[in-house]
């Protein structure tokens, strides 16, 4: 566990946590990288998120007698995934239910809370095809952009009363999507 002890010898008091790392690719068809892509996608959805909480949590301050806090950045698709990204999208629902499960452990000294964007971020990989029927399906029609997102984990920094709670950024689109 040499990262976790040269995390705590550089950290020595921590307000917040957000864990927004990720890896997003499409579950191949090669059984052999789909098992590669689940070690990959499991570390660092969920192992990194799980044992960097558990290293820093006797480091982490609140301010003003408030809890610290940890939030989660996880995805809309976590109780509705798509098939094509099936590793992607169970790693995240595991680190949906870490989020739930260290609310309970962490509290009352640390809240625990998740923001699950939808699309907010289109990249080359999306046609103009596929952006309009992503907007089509979208309550507002926007692509929202990081600046809901990082608002969304602002709200859950500055309100004391919040944990286990996880905010959908998507503009509605959890609503419309079956
Ligand atoms: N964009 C969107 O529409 C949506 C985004 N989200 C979530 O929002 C978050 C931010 O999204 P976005 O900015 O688009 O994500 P990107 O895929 O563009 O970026 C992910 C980041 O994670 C970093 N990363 C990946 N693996 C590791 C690792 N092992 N250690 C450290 N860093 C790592 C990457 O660094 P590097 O470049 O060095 O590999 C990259 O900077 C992610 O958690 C994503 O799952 C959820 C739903 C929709
Ligand atoms: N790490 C990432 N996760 C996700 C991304 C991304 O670009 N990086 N994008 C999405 C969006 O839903 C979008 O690509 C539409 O499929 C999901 N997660």
């Amino acid at each position: 566990m040499q990262f976790a002890e040269a995390l705590k010898s550089r950290c020595h008091t921590v307000r917040a946590i957000i864990h927004n790392a990720s890896s997003f690719t499409p579950t191949s068809d090669d059984l052999v990288e789909a098992a590669q892509q689940y070690h990959q996608f499991f570390y660092v959805h969920m192992m990194a998120p799980f044992i960097v909480n558990e290293a820093l949590r006797d480091r982490m301050r609140g301010e003003n007698g408030a809890p610290a806090d940890i939030v989660h950045i996880t995805d809309i698709n976590v109780e509705n995934p798509t098939p094509r990204f099936d590793i992607y999208g169970t790693t995240k629902a595991g680190l949906h239910n870490l989020t739930l499960a260290q609310a309970k452990k962490f509290a009352p000294d640390i809240k625990v809370n998740a923001v699950a964007p939808g699309p907010v971020l289109f990249t080359e990989s999306h046609s103009q095809e596929v952006r309009q029927q992503m907007m089509s399906e979208t309550p507002l029609a926007v692509e929202g952009g990081a600046e809901p997102v990082f608002l969304a984990v602002k709200s859950l920094l500055t309100n004391p009363f919040l944990t286990g709670v996880s905010i959908a950024v998507d503009g509605g689109r959890r609503l419309s999507k079956r």
